[in-house]
């Protein structure tokens, strides 16, 4: 049966790192289904929070609550896939070989090893060891990892870094589909050009969420032109409004 709890409940989430506070008092939702865009500059701790939904990251304060459960559950281990920025597949073996290890150690079908291979368009790669692949190749092994298993939320840090154009389109054809079939997607990016193809948009800067709905809605409520022209309006607000 569907469960109607949200997909993502943070509640003023904070995180301390290096002695610093990187993540202030975050507070959002995700519905199930939705492809939610986490953007903002490079340093304003989108990793940080992408690793407090996936449990990996030790938080100050506040609460992270992922279908239902405490972010890290092992309940979740199945249900929830993650994609790094940096690939964490092994360099001497083949797209293949790393798929049928990573299928094996998560108890995902191994008929899922040909569906992902298929869907991040792998298939002239297969048996291509990984060291010999180029950055964009490894991005999308290390996204094929994620789908394994066919996970209720996906988190995908800056899945489409080193891709060209045609590819990137083609991924998020791949994201808009898993979201068709019930899939919840978290995906950051610092490319603006991507931002409208979300359901919805957390905009971030310096640990803050400044502002949060559909590309469209943050649009019109600027009065901007694009979703640069956007965010460049909602950071004048905010660096004019109160603290
Ligand atoms: N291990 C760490 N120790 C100390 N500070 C850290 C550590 N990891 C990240 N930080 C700091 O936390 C803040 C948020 O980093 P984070 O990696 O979450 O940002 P980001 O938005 O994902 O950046 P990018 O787009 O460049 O990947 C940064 O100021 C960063 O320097």
């Amino acid at each position: 049966m569907m469960s109607s709890s949200p997909a993502v409940d943070v509640r003023d989430l904070c995180v301390v790192r290096g002695g610093r506070e990187v993540l202030h008092r975050i507070t959002f939702d995700v519905p199930r289904g939705a492809v939610v865009g986490l953007l903002g500059p490079s340093g304003c701790g989108k990793t940080t929070l992408m690793r407090a939904l996936v449990g990996v990251q030790i938080v100050d304060s506040g609460t992270v609550t992922v279908l239902g459960d405490a972010a890290g559950s092992r309940g979740l281990r199945h249900r929830v896939g993650y994609a790094t920025q940096t690939p964490a597949v092994y360099a001497d073996l083949s797209v293949a070989e790393n798929l049928r290890y990573f299928a094996s150690v998560l108890r995902a079908p191994r008929s899922d090893v040909d569906r992902v291979v298929d869907e991040v368009g792998l298939g002239k790669q297969r048996d291509q060891v990984v060291s010999t692949l180029s950055g964009g190749q490894l991005n999308r092994v290390n996204l094929a990892v994620a789908l394994l298993g066919t996970p209720e939320l996906l988190v995908l840090d800056e899945p489409t870094v080193g891709l060209d154009p045609v590819l990137r389109e083609e991924l998020w054809e791949l994201f808009r589909a898993l979201a068709d079939r019930g899939t919840t997607l978290i995906v950051s990016s610092h490319v603006m050009d991507e931002a409208g193809r979300t359901d919805r948009l957390l905009l971030m800067r310096e640990g803050r969420v400044l502002a949060d709905g559909a590309p469209e809605a943050l649009r019109s409520r600027t009065g901007a032109d694009d979703l640069e022209g956007a965010f460049l309006q909602l950071i004048k607000e905010h660096a004019g409004s109160p603290a």
